[in-house]
């Protein structure tokens, strides 16, 4: 199970991340988010982060200009999109030696609607929110290997790993204290849940 711990800002809780078997630490740059972290922090942090373990840039919405910028100066080796930008923006950002993720709600979901080679993330409607989805808003999950999000915490993610079948988990708010602050005991709890 590919597990990511994404709105990561401080030494200490990518080190928990990373300790705890992580495969992928994230860092948000969509405007107005509580868990923004400023570029030349986030470089910081991804400094810290062996190799092998994914660094990914989280966006929203934003020019590909603005996102390849900004994934430079951070120094993060994948993107994360979540604003249905166009094909062409990725392609930008593969051009650019940048590995991609696709965030997508799962009301938006359609497998017709998408590529068999884009890595998904199927979310919640609001990203970051800390909210679940139900089996139900996505009849048809993704085909190939997919990343759920969305509400996931150490205490029901075990549940929807069994009930979705997903190859991957990405959490935020469940592992924070209050919202943007990371707990690292919370951190270790979900990737050890998500591992069962
Ligand atoms: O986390 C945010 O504030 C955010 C803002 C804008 C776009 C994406 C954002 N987060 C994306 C993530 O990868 C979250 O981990 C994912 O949506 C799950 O969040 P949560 O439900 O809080 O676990």
């Amino acid at each position: 199970m590919f597990v990511k711990v994404c709105g990561l800002r401080t030494p200490e809780t990518v080190d928990a991340a990373v300790e705890a078997g992580a495969d992928a630490v994230g860092f948000v740059f969509a405007p107005g988010s509580v868990r923004l972290i400023d570029p030349a922090v986030a470089a910081e942090l991804v400094a810290r982060v062996p190799r092998g373990v994914e660094t990914v840039g989280v966006f929203r919405g934003q020019p590909i200009d603005e996102v390849l910028r900004l994934a430079r100066q951070a120094g993060v080796s994948t993107i994360q999109l979540h604003g249905d930008e166009p094909a062409d923006h990725f392609a930008r950002a593969t051009e650019s030696g940048l590995r991609t993720i696709r965030a997508i709600s799962a009301a938006r979901f359609t497998a017709a609607g998408h590529a068999g080679d884009e890595r998904l993330l199927i979310d919640a409607t609001v990203p970051g929110s800390g909210t679940t989805f139900a089996p139900e808003d996505l009849p048809v999950p993704p085909s190939v290997g997919w990343l759920l999000a969305g509400g996931l915490r150490p205490d029901n993610v075990a549940a929807l790993i069994a009930a979705f079948g997903p190859s991957g988990v990405d959490v935020s708010s469940g592992v924070e204290s209050t919202p943007g602050v990371k707990d690292p005991e919370l951190i270790r709890a979900f990737v050890s849940a998500a591992r069962f």
